[in-house]
């Protein structure tokens, strides 16, 4: 049975025998071909070049592209079709780059750096397509995606109805994949509007005929759906791809993000539907992420590619930059002490910081993830509150879930370098050394600070080797990176402590002077009076 509506069919008035699918000849990056080139230890990263126009508001076009891109960790590379004027309101103004030049870029990218997937989006001029298409003709990449760009999502016109048969007879034949939304679709095909999943299926068959390998028609804007509904069609099978609906107006540039989204994972080596279906969902997620952010005065606020920005507004009085002044009266938490106290672990890091802690570690060895990550974000709220930085000890699932202010990683933890990967630049990573060599290496992978132990003998952790004072003094002496020192240290030595005179040394960390007594305040009170005497 064909799932080809005849209705639909014979109300599209494009559908003629000319848009039959014609044999299609694969091409294949020819540096399969070239010479090998010495680049020893060197690392080629997938690359997708853009040929699109410059959004303004930097929702949708060009910028999409370069942010969905460094999401998804691809690199990108760009050929300007067009400046635009837009904001959130909608589409103030059009300026096309003449042709000649779009040819420039083009030939400047691909003459020179290999480059996966191409990926077009507003190509405002018949002659910026032909110039394309010659271009591609020259300089072969593995595959094109092309997004057909036509109309803004605020209704004004990118590409006039002139490109649509360039679009059908040259550029289509030539994609791995059309990425159309429902009106883009309706006017390839040049029919009314697509109203039904039978409609976009039948749709979809219609244009893979024009040429392209692939088709998804995107089903955002199908009335009366309460998810919404892509349909990819691959020649032979139909696949439903569907999402529950987001409800959010920051949505300008989601096609061009899902467009680059999945040249990106094309780029990167996925076949085409596993690429679409994570492209999907990077796109959910981060529509999901941005739903109440607001930007500008319209209706409708650019995509956030990045699902960060949220982030930088939730911690106002969060420090970016460590001070290592701030190791002082560093206190690491123990769920087993707070047990034994029958306190929270809100109310000892409360009692800790009004005592004078100057930075707080949760250290929970043996708390469930779910209960760690509640406490630790509520611990977060008051350290926030008192400009005191939080450190996550160990977890650092639970340091990004929580945005914390670092981690603390020992020499059998999660290696420092990998840690600086996950958690980016800003956060504080401190690192447990017991030798000079760890701490140059500590340096080396970035790390923040150093937490040098045990000095004296200590119960809370077990199986700790002792280094004493001299095996603090060597690691300090040795390290670029600020000390603190950790184990067995209390109110009655830490003044000896830090009376080994050493500029690296910054402060004491202590988990049962403060939180295996009675009262942390106190406790905490006392060594901060002690340890400001000693630095005296
Ligand atoms: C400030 C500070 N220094 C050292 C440690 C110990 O870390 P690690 O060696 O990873 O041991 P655990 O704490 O995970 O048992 C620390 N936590 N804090
Ligand atoms: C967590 C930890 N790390 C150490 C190290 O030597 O790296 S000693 C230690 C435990 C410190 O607890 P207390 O202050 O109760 O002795
Ligand atoms: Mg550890």
């Amino acid at each position: 049975m064909s799932v080809v509506s005849a209705e639909f069919l014979s109300s599209c008035s494009l559908f003629s025998p000319s848009f039959q699918k014609q044999p299609r000849v694969f091409r294949r990056s020819n540096r399969r071909n070239s010479p090998p080139v010495l680049v020893a230890e060197m690392v080629r990263v997938p690359h997708v070049l853009t040929v699109a126009g410059s959004d303004s508001s930097a929702g949708a076009g060009i910028q999409a592209d370069l942010k969905a891109c460094a999401a998804r960790g691809v690199y990108c590379s760009t050929v300007i079709t067009a400046v635009t004027a837009q904001n959130t309101v909608g589409v103030q103004g059009v300026h096309a780059v003449p042709e000649d030049f779009v040819g420039e870029q083009l030939k400047s990218v691909l003459s020179d750096m290999p480059v996966d997937v191409v990926k077009t989006g507003m190509l405002p001029s018949e002659a910026i397509v032909q110039v394309l298409l010659q271009t591609l003709d020259e300089f072969h990449c593995q595959a094109l995606v092309v997004d057909p760009v036509m109309v803004s999502t605020s209704g004004d016109v990118l590409a006039g109805p002139s490109i649509l048969s360039s679009f059908r007879e040259k550029l289509l034949p030539k994609a791995d994949l059309v990425t159309p939304n429902l009106k883009e679709a309706s006017a390839l095909l040049g029919c009314p509007q697509i109203q039904t999943l039978a409609d976009m299926r039948s749709a979809a068959k219609l244009i893979y005929n024009m040429g392209p390998q692939h088709v998804l028609i995107k089903g955002g804007d199908l009335p009366a759906s309460s998810d919404a509904v892509d349909i990819f069609y691959d020649g032979e099978t139909f696949y439903e791809l569907c999402s529950s609906r987001i409800k959010t107006s920051n949505t300008h540039g989601t096609g061009c993000t899902l467009a680059s989204s999945i040249a990106a994972e094309l780029a990167k080596g996925f076949p085409m539907l596993p690429a679409i279906k994570v492209a999907k969902r990077y796109v959910e997620t981060a529509l999901d992420y941005s739903k109440d952010i607001v930007f500008g005065n319209g209706p409708q606020g650019p995509f956030d590619h990045v699902i960060k920005l949220k982030n930088n507004i939730s911690s106002p009085s969060r420090k970016l930059v460590f001070n290592p002044d701030d190791l002082l009266l560093y206190a690491v938490t123990d769920s087993g002490m707070n047990r034994k106290w029958n306190r929270s672990i809100t109310d000892a890091v409360k009692g800790a910081i009004e005592g004078g802690a100057t930075i707080i570690q949760l250290r929970e060895k043996d708390t469930d993830t779910r209960d760690f990550l509640q406490s630790a974000k509520s611990c977060l709220e008051l350290c926030r509150s008192h400009g005191v930085p939080l450190i996550i000890n160990d977890r650092i699932d639970v340091a990004l879930a929580c945005d914390a202010d670092g981690v603390h990683v020992g020499q059998s933890d999660m290696p420092v370098s990998v840690v600086r990967a996950l958690v980016g630049t800003e956060k504080i990573i401190g690192v447990s050394c017991k030798t000079p060599e760890q701490a140059e290496k500590a340096w080396m992978d970035s790390a923040d600070y150093i937490g040098c132990g045990g000095v004296y003998p200590t119960n809370t952790k077990a199986n700790n080797i002792t280094v004493g004072l001299d095996g603090l003094k060597k690691v300090c002496l040795n390290s670029k990176l600020p000390v603190v020192a950790i184990g067995g240290i209390g109110i009655s030595n830490a003044h000896s402590v830090i009376e080994i005179g050493v500029p690296n040394l910054k402060g004491v960390a202590v988990v049962s002077a403060l939180f295996d007594t009675e009262c942390v305040l106190t406790e905490a009170r006392k060594l901060h009076a002690v340890l400001s005497d000693a630095a005296k």
